[in-house]
């Protein structure tokens, strides 16, 4: 026999959050001597009395807490599965039984007196004539579904009805029937929830391995149950009980985490489906694998993003952190062309004044807005560098439309230009990464094995090649997390245009495990469609998304003027006080200085608040940022405010009769207050100002 092994279950994470503080480390303390020997004589092993299920034994952490311990009678994995006080730990393990699903192959652990309440309502209904699914046995138990719950399953008649069934049923059943409610098919669903994932531990050569062990290890169980095979580990996964992201995944998270993919793999998702952890576990696991002088990428379009996920990275990873680095894009360029001396990169106002000098001998009759329009589109959206590259570039759609011709007169003006930036010694951002690129194509070894880009809708086809040159083209070498909808700097870019490859090797996210199914509803209804054009040339479309919880519906305010708006919405935190800490609550604007009113009126109240601006992280009291400040964080509640006219959307600054790029800056707009809105976890208040025009941003769109 086998040495036996630990695993723990996420509703003991959630019971170890509950607890205080000094009696978590005594069950730490506990579970690493149970890791080390779940058979020591030490170990005090209690029988209970009438309980459902005669594997569960509780055992003895001191005087006051027991653990619940499930020791399946075939399998060696010991599984600590609840820990709380004396009774209420009997309670629990005498209410609960673990079952290998008929089906899925997962192991299920069941709350006896809620299914017995769920199937005793069903006995008393009436026939369902109304019933909200009419699929076979077959096709539910091929969801997981506990067959003990079919009853159940059939007499609901409505989604608020399905809610209710949310804490009886095991997840990977709850969001099965999540989808199907929403209509989509059950092969849809089941490739969703992850059902046709392989079961690659299952494949591999452990048939000698007892079945509930194989149970224990399958995708769908790995959202409940995870193997902890080293002390460190266990030590990493009880000291952050809450973040249950660090354990537990879904079966496509995990997927995710661990496949290895032939080449550049691009993830797509809504927000808070994530992206960003997934990334960060591929990170890890790709680190545990490198050898010490090898090392993994991790980089974002933003700074603040960076700094975020190198701080969790610490926490989250052990000596394998030293192999992976973390920086913003542009810094990472940035550290490249430090290396041959000091650079400085050119303001707008610095770019503006190398365009006058364009201007004084124009070799085109275009306007300098225009070229600079030009400009920016074909060296950082199109990722072109050279004259021959633009003369065969096409410009589909694209005003004004330029003869052959008139594109060499327009290559000399980019000359020109490039020539007055040079000699005022500065470089564009373009500039940066295509210095940075040339610099890492002719270093003497590849810099990294594994390049990691999370925020990839916001990155140009200049960053793509830069990116591209720093990792040797291989299996595992880009893997990029997006959502196109949160693109807010630029027009979107094709990964082609940045030499970057996808192919078919497209993956979803689709669980939002951040907002309600109210706030990601409302939000997504209201920001730009997503199109097939956006980062690559592939015939995906859009994505469900769905969120597992509900929650109030956002609320929309409306007032007549900035300083009412400012005195009530200092009002409405002081009303939300027992409700969220003030640090979870985000008040968030579409310009800086929109915050000035909202200042005097929170001082008004005595209300503490810290306002976001670029290097300030998360502060005491309420938190105040723009929209793009706010991307990648989250709170339990955010109000937007200050919708007022010209004020949201921004004035389009292009030229009047360029209708594209005027339709893009809408889009953008619209992605900023999606953006805003799928910060918040359980609360959004849209407040608006003096009867607000642009209602399509409000009430338009599709809920989907
Ligand atoms: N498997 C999981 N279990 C529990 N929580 C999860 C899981 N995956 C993600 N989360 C939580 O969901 C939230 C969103 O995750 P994350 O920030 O990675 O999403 P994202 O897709 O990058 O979001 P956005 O694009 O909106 O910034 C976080 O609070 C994260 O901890």
């Amino acid at each position: 026999m086998s040495v036996p092994r630990l695993a723990i279950s996420n509703e003991f994470m959630d019971a170890l959050a509950r607890l205080p503080k000094s009696q978590r480390k005594k069950v730490q303390e506990f579970a690493k001597k149970f890791r080390a020997d779940p058979k020591s004589a030490a170990i005090n092993y209690e029988k209970i009395h009438n309980m459902a299920d005669d594997r569960v034994r509780t055992v003895r952490i001191d005087q006051k807490y027991r653990a619940v311990v499930l020791h399946p009678d075939s399998g060696n994995t010991y599984v600590l599965v609840w820990v709380d006080n004396h009774d209420e730990a009997m309670d629990w393990a005498r209410n609960r039984t673990f079952e290998v699903h008929p089906e899925t192959q997962s192991l299920q652990i069941l709350n006896v007196e809620q299914v017995q309440q769920a199937v005793a309502q069903a006995a008393t209904a009436s026939a369902n004539e109304n019933a909200l699914f009419s699929h076979d046995d077959a096709t539910f138990l091929s969801f997981g579904i506990p067959p003990v719950l079919l009853p159940a399953v059939r007499q609901l008649q409505s989604k608020e009805q399905l809610t209710q069934l949310q804490n009886v049923l095991p997840a990977e059943a709850f969001e099965s029937l999540v989808w199907l409610a929403e209509g989509e098919s059950i092969e849809s669903v089941k490739e969703y929830v992850g059902l046709l994932l392989e079961e690659k531990e299952q494949k591999s050569s452990l048939d000698e391995i007892a079945e509930e062990d194989r149970a224990l290890a399958s995708n769908q169980s790995s959202r409940r149950f995870r193997r902890v095979d080293s002390d460190d580990e266990l030590d990493r996964v009880l000291s952050a009980p809450l973040e249950q992201w660090r354990v537990f995944l879904h079966p496509h998270q995990r997927q995710m985490t661990q496949q290895s993919f032939a080449g550049p793999t691009l993830v797509l998702g809504g927000a808070g489906t994530g992206k960003t952890i997934v990334a960060m576990h591929r990170a890890r696991q790709l680190a545990l694998k490198l050898s010490p002088d090898e090392r993994v990428l991790f980089t974002t379009f933003t700074k603040n993003l960076a700094e975020n996920v190198r701080s969790v990275l610490r926490t989250f990873c052990g000596d394998e952190y030293e192999r992976i680095e973390v920086q913003h894009i542009h810094e990472h360029a940035m550290s490249w062309l430090r290396t041959s001396g000091p650079v400085q990169v050119a303001s707008d106002d610095d770019i503006s004044l190398a365009w006058d000098q364009v201007a004084i001998d124009n070799p085109t009759k275009l306007e300098t807005d225009v070229l600079r329009d030009e400009w920016f589109y074909t060296h950082a959206i199109r990722g072109v560098t050279t004259r021959d590259e633009y003369l065969q570039m096409s410009r589909v759609g694209r005003t004004p439309s330029l003869s052959r011709r008139e594109k060499a007169g327009v290559w000399k003006a980019f000359e020109n230009f490039d020539e007055a930036l040079r000699l005022s010694g500065k470089l564009s951002w373009v500039g940066v990464t295509t210095t940075a690129s040339n610099l890492s194509a002719t270093a003497a070894s590849p810099t990294y094995r594994h390049v990691i880009v999370d925020e990839g809708q916001d990155f140009t086809a200049s960053d793509w090649r830069f990116i591209r040159s720093l990792v040797r083209p291989a299996a595992d070498d880009l893997f990029i997390v997006a959502d196109p909808r949160q693109r807010i700097y630029h027009e979107p870019t094709q990964l082609a245009d940045g030499d970057i490859h996808i192919s078919e090797r497209i993956h979803r996210l689709q669980i939002n495990y951040r907002t309600t199914e109210q706030i990601r509803s409302w939000a997504t209804g209201r920001s730009s469609a997503l199109t097939t054009a956006d980062l690559c040339d592939s015939s995906w479309s859009e994505i469900s998304t769905h969120s597992l919880f509900s929650g109030p519906e956002p609320v929309l305010l409306e007032h007549d003027d900035q300083q009412s708006e400012s005195n009530a919405i200092a009002e409405l935190v002081l009303s939300l006080k027992d409700e969220f800490p003030p640090e979870e609550i985000a008040i968030v604007v579409r310009a800086g200085w929109l915050l000035k009113k909202l200042k005097s009126g929170l001082k008004k109240e005595g209300v503490e608040f810290t306002v976001l601006d670029g290097d300030t992280s998360v502060g005491s009291g309420v938190q105040l940022a723009t929209m793009h400040r706010v991307k990648g964080l989250e709170f339990r509640c955010v109000i937007i405010a200050g919708l007022a006219d010209a004020v949201f959307p921004t004035k389009f600054r292009g030229r009047d009769e360029d209708q594209r790029a005027r339709d893009r800056h809408i889009a953008a707009e619209q992605n900023l207050l999606y953006v805003a809105a799928t910060r918040a976890r359980d609360q959004l208040y849209v407040s608006t100002v003096g009867g607000f025009a642009n209602s399509q941003f409000l009430t338009g769109g599709e809920s989907c």
